[in-house]
């Protein structure tokens, strides 16, 4: 499928949505089930292809794993390897070959690891042989590029003979995954403790457990988008809830200043419209998957946002900033920067531009985050396959909300 049109549509039928289980949750899950020997029952695993991957690798004693384009799988199986493979390649797509990794490579190397850059230093594609002897249970690692580092560390940290302090140093960005990757461990049994900004785990044995993987907060952003941009719209979203350990979940607070109401009920998260301000501030230090989504939704309300913690952006599937700044501007939106103060200006009366046709860039995000706007216009999404990476049934459900989408 190259390309899609959406046809405009903005009475939203009352629909229910089921999402894709999270991703990153998942990929915890399935690495500490791996360190417990495959013993566990994970529950509601979804076809997201970074999942898939993440299972596939496990199960392949290929010399070479190629996670594709999944950050989570090469960051998590870097650390995986280096406790437990002889030898084994990492690589993936050219994008992740331009993803950095020196953090984490550096951590591993400290420990004991022999881990060396089959092409350019600081990047994939790698070759990582296991510690033979742990050289030490103390790490610095700065906490501001990736948390997905510090997650990857501390899943193998209870299976370290010594154990494992990681100290971060500097800010800490994405803290939420870093809480996520410790409540994960906790539900197969691995307790750590936070001494000032030091994380402390002891030598302890994974359990196996029965673990269901909870829905994605992440996916659930673009519904609540889609709210926000009908003109009429009620979707439950289904064993959506409250209480989460996604940081993602944020969305929900978000949104009751952008336009939405969220009811948790038995069924899940009911989403209804509500009144908007014309002003908002937010960081999105913690929660970096949300901001192309926020971007879209106030560019098209009038809303002028003051973005802040956007600097990961520059290194995730593409970089996220350019690919908004670019497609925005395709409807009159725009994102200037000043010492890394973003502000977003939002378009000038976007319903009289004719159908503007976004680009993806690799990136699932700017896919779904861009296709709410066919609420106001006929939009071409270009493309579209990428959304296979987080939320493969994307455009059905697109469809199930009345929307037409015609493949070009
Ligand atoms: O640990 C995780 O599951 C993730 C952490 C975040 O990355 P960074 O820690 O690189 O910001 C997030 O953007 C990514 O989608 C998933
Ligand atoms: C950044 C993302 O994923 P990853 O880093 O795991 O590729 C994402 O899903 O938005």
């Amino acid at each position: 499928m190259k390309k899609i049109s959406i046809k405009k549509h903005n009475k939203l039928q009352p629909t229910t949505i089921s999402l894709p289980a999270s991703k990153s949750i998942a990929n915890r899950a399935l690495i500490i089930d791996a360190l417990c020997k495959s013993q566990s029952d994970i529950k509601n695993i979804s076809e997201a292809r970074d999942t898939q991957t993440m299972l596939r690798l496990l199960a392949s004693n290929d010399a070479t794993w190629d996670v594709l384009d999944a950050g989570t799988t090469m960051r998590f199986l870097t650390a995986f390897s280096a406790v437990t493979q002889t030898e084994k390649i990492l690589t993936g797509t050219p994008r992740m070959q331009e993803r950095p990794i020196k953090v984490l490579v550096d951590a591993l190397s400290k420990l004991g690891a022999n881990i060396t850059y089959l092409k350019n230093e600081g990047y994939p594609p790698i070759k990582v042989n296991k510690i033979e002897n742990q050289v030490t249970d103390r790490l610095e690692v700065p906490g501001n590029i990736s948390s997905q580092y510090i997650s990857a560390l501390l899943m193998i940290a209870p299976i370290l003979p010594q154990g494992l302090e990681i100290q971060l140093i500097g800010e800490i960005g994405s803290k939420p995954y870093i809480d996520m990757t410790l409540a994960v461990m906790k539900s197969f049994g691995v307790t750590a403790s936070w001494e000032g900004s030091s994380i402390i785990i002891t030598p302890q044995q994974y359990q196996p457990n029965q673990y269901t993987v909870e829905p994605d907060w992440s996916a659930a952003s673009y519904w609540y988008s889609f709210v926000a941009l009908s003109d009429e719209a009620q979707i439950v979203l289904t064993d959506l809830k409250d209480n989460s350990i996604q940081g993602d979940r944020k969305m929900a607070d978000f949104m009751t200043d952008l336009g939405v109401t969220t009811t948790f009920t038995e069924e899940g998260a009911v989403l209804t419209k509500s009144t908007h301000k014309k002003q908002a501030s937010i960081d999105f230090t913690h929660c970096p998957d949300l901001a192309q989504t926020v971007a879209v939704i106030c560019a098209i309300k009038g809303i002028e946002c003051h973005m802040t913690g956007l600097d990961s952006l520059r290194i995730k599937e593409t970089d996220r900033i350019s690919a908004l700044q670019n497609e925005l501007g395709k409807f009159g939106g725009q994102l200037t920067e000043n010492s890394s103060q973003w502000t977003l200006i939002p378009a000038t009366e976007p319903s009289k531009l004719s159908t503007p046709e976004f680009d993806t860039y690799h990136d699932h995000r700017m896919a779904m985050a861009f296709a709410p706007l066919a609420t106001h216009f006929d939009i071409t999404i270009n493309d579209p396959s990428v959304v296979n990476k987080s939320y493969p049934s994307y455009w059905e459900d697109v469809k199930k909300a009345g929307f037409e989408i015609l493949e070009l």
